[in-house]
């Protein structure tokens, strides 16, 4: 389950660094008495009264250090908009409201998003004089801390803690959760039990699960996973017309649930039509995927038949293409015990995060290689972009017209990312939003 993110935004030297560390009880963020030393974002986790967030120092967003400052902040506000559920508008109450402050202020109020104006370095709370002026900012009242001797905190972490979304669950802890998904037949049980069998597998039972899905906890050289077995409900559905529904709606709750999706196909009957509905449900809600192809037993083969079942694959799944495929027999055990390692590989891909930097290097030079073609003779600029989430990756570009950025040309620019990044066996998304550059 993904924590709420709450960002921390604001001028250079006014704390922010200060703040991140005194919440998250960390030392990682380097605090330093020159402006923009916090070098790229850096996440922790943190918890409050039984809630649990994760905090982002944007501090270091700025990607190009020839731009004037307030370019700079303005990148990071928009990366915090882009990605947090709450933001913590840090002010320096020393310094007193400046010019960047109400430039920062306007885009954080456009965008909607819950802000909690922060009024740092206040020292003495009897006087209420400094923070007054950051109530023209029209963010509410400004919450007095001392970030660095500590006042105040708590106050401040109960407004955070109002403010998150309602979806922090219990977590199963560091499992992968492993979807075990195909039609009726193609031998999702026997790969399961093949799994469970396989040397080196504790199995244990977990408790309380579950109505639509049997849900099997294993352990591999202390790895981690839940097996999400959607097998063998068929034949306890009796009411003929509803089972097919049935299935799809149980198939789509597993899949839900799933860090990762193996789609198990039958390799005697090549891909149909419900195949690629079921591969399209992972698709679409972003999970990692794996295709397996049972019972490659049964099949003749002679030294193309590999090269063309996998092109007939990647023909009518091509909406999938950076899925792994595997060849196995659950019957045999041929290749079985090559899932679980797949599943580690995509689970990592599906988890990445990649430096704002590092990121921004690749961007650049793909767009060096191959600008956004124009449209109507009106330059589309690409700024630079930020990741904004894992599972699946998700990346915003910042642009002047974002919708302007042609559907090939996303494609060009996921395919650059796949290059430099791996990411295989994981969806990316690509989000396209407006900035002044
Ligand atoms: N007096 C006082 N000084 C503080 C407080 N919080 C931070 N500072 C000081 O302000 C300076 C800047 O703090 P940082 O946390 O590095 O600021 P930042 O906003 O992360 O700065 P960048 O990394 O440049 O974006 C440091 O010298 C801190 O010691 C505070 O509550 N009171
Ligand atoms: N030859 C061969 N037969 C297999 C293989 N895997 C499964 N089978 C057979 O295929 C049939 C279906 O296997 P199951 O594991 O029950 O398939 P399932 O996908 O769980 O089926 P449902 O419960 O209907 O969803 C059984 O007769 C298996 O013995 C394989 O790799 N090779």
């Amino acid at each position: 389950m993904p924590k709420p993110v709450v960002a921390i935004v604001g001028r250079p030297n006014v704390g922010k660094s200060t703040l991140f560390n005194r919440i998250t009880g960390s030392r990682i963020a380097i605090v330093e008495d020159t402006p923009g030393v916090t070098r790229d974002r850096l996440y922790h986790d943190a918890d409050w009264r039984g809630c649990s967030f994760t905090l982002v120092d944007t501090g270091g967003i700025a990607v190009g250090n020839d731009d004037p400052l307030i370019v700079q902040v303005r990148r990071q506000a928009e990366a915090a908009v882009a990605e947090a559920d709450v933001i913590l508008f840090v002010v320096d109450a020393r310094n007193g409201l400046t010019a960047d402050d109400e430039e920062v202020a306007n885009l954080l109020r456009r965008s909607g998003r819950p802000v909690i104006l922060v009024a740092n370095k206040v020292e003495d709370f009897r006087d209420p004089t400094p923070v007054h002026e950051f109530y023209r900012l029209g963010l509410g009242d400004p919450v007095p801390i001392s970030a660095i001797h500590g006042l105040n905190i708590g106050d401040l972490l109960d407004r955070i803690v109002e403010l998150l979304p309602r979806f922090h669950e219990v977590d199963d802890g560091e499992a992968l959760r492993v979807a075990v998904v195909g039609r009726p037949n193609v031998g999702k049980s026997s790969i399961v039990n093949r799994l469970l069998g396989e040397e080196r597998v504790i199995v244990s039972d977990l408790p309380g699960t579950t109505r639509d899905a049997i849900d099997t906890y294993i352990r591999r050289d202390e790895k981690e996973y839940v097996l999400i077995d959607t097998a063998g409900m068929r034949r306890k559905s009796r009411i003929v017309n509803a089972t097919e529904h049935y299935s799809v709606l149980r198939t789509l709750k597993a899949v839900e649930r799933s860090d990762v999706v193996l789609l198990i196909l039958d390799g005697t009957e090549g891909v149909t039509e419900q195949d690629k509905k079921i591969a399209g449900y992972g698709h679409e809600l972003g999970k990692a995927s794996i295709i397996v192809v049972n019972k490659w037993d049964l099949v003749p083969k002679d030294d193309k038949t590999v090269v063309r079942y996998e092109e007939i694959i990647r023909r009518e799944l091509s909406f999938m293409t950076y899925a792994p495929i595997l060849f196995i027999s659950a019957l045999t055990g041929q290749r079985v015990a090559r899932i679980l390692p797949t599943v580690d590989a995509v689970g990592a891909a599906a988890a990445r995060r990649v430096a704002t930097s590092t990121l921004n290097d690749v961007v650049r030079e793909a767009i060096m290689l191959t600008p956004p073609p124009a449209v109507k003779g009106q330059a589309v600029k690409i700024y630079y972009a930020t990741q904004v989430k894992v599972k699946p990756p998700t990346f915003v570009f910042f642009c002047n017209r974002p919708d302007d950025v042609h559907f090939s040309y996303q494609r060009y620019l996921e395919n650059q990312l796949r290059q430099a990044f791996g990411f295989e066996g994981t969806p990316l998304r690509l989000l396209f939003r407006q900035s002044k550059g």
